[in-house]
């Protein structure tokens, strides 16, 4: 079969995943299969699983032929020692007929002790967080640590653009235009909720092609409210929430980082006056490389995309305020 590690002495990467759960347990998968990271640690509460779900991983190291070690632990943070990244994904996920927004209470407490156990261990790390709702818990996770805005990123822009790409393809193949989701591109920017994150239609294309020169305006609005609700409606089909595509959607950030790829990717990070605001986490173009986000991608917004985005900050900002003694 010849040799296939991929590594490069610069990309001896170690990765900590925690929370072995849905969504934890694809990033460890998906970062496994990408190839890039020398080794991945799975951390969980619950005695056994991560342990198990590695074991499993690493069982398909021989048919999918990567070389990527994946050790699972139960609350040994000794382990995830010197993680060059740290992706937190510890946490309930909403059910049907819940918001994320709901979870911040329970949240915020489990993502503030394990975002201060995983820095002890890895002072270095640049961490994702993905445990909900996410851009509250960002900002917490980089104010309850201090750490530089560039090493702490919030993951939900790359999901939500990833629904808006296969939205927009469902869309055009409808309307005669032959489209996959990867031959669209869209991005979506604001925060990571049902009603204001913002997808940004007028810079939507196919191949090139302006969608709007495509697709009817009821038809893009149609798009438009199916990606804000993308998420409550996977979690209406499986009684919990998506973990395919997040999980993806993380191990793309990991990768970035790992390949210092500089890629412009829509990120939940600090605001220190780009966009026009400051003192809270959300969704803007970024470019990730290895030292995290290295610079804030300006997108001039323009009418009812600038004032949706102003409401998404608004909503953000409401959500912060529900932190609390969390903060302190
Ligand atoms: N930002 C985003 O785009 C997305 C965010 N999410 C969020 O990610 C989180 C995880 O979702 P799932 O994996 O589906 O949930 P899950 O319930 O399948 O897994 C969560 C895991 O976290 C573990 N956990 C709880 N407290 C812990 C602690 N103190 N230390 C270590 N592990 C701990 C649990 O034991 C469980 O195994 C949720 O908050 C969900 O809302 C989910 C999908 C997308
Ligand atoms: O919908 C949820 O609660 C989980 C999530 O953030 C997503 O899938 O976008």
């Amino acid at each position: 079969m010849g040799d296939t590690r991929v590594f490069k002495e610069e990309v001896l990467m170690k990765v900590t995943v925690v929370g072995a759960g849905n969504v934890g347990a694809t990033v460890a998968n998906v970062v496994a299969l990408k190839k890039f990271a020398q080794e991945v640690v799975l951390i969980d509460i619950k005695e056994g699983v991560s342990e198990g779900k590695a074991m499993d991983m690493m069982q398909c190291s021989h048919a999918l032929n990567f070389d990527t070690t994946v050790k699972g632990v139960t609350n040994d943070y000794a382990a995830t020692a010197d993680s060059d990244v740290v992706v937190v994904t510890s946490g309930l996920p909403r059910k049907p007929g819940m918001t994320r927004e709901e979870l911040v209470g329970v949240n915020a407490k489990i993502v503030k002790s394990v975002v201060e156990q995983a820095l002890k261990y890895s002072p270095n790390a640049i961490f994702i967080i993905i445990s909900n709702p996410m851009d509250a818990m960002t900002y917490l996770a980089l104010k309850s640590t201090g750490l530089p805005r560039n090493r702490v990123i919030g993951m939900g822009g790359m999901l939500d653009s990833s629904r808006f790409r296969y939205y927009l393809s469902e869309a055009l193949n409808a309307a005669g235009h032959p489209a996959t989701p990867s031959d669209v591109d869209g991005m979506v920017i604001g925060g990571h909720n049902d009603k204001t994150m913002v997808p940004l239609v007028s810079i939507a294309t196919l191949r090139g092609i302006p969608v709007t020169q495509l697709l009817s305006k009821e038809v893009l609005a149609d798009v438009v409210q199916k990606t804000k609700v993308g998420g409550a409606t996977l979690t209406g089909l499986l009684g919990t929430s998506a973990w395919y595509a997040p999980g993806a959607s993380a191990a793309t950030l990991v990768e970035a980082i790992a390949l210092d790829a500089k890629k412009v990717i829509p990120c939940c990070v600090y605001l220190e006056g780009e966009y026009g605001e400051k003192e809270l986490c959300v969704g803007v173009p970024i470019v990730l490389g290895k030292g995290g986000f290295e610079k804030v991608v300006d997108v001039k917004l323009e009418g009812e995309e600038k004032a949706k985005f102003e409401e998404s900050v608004e909503a953000a900002r409401a959500v912060n305020a529900q932190l609390g003694d969390a903060l302190k």
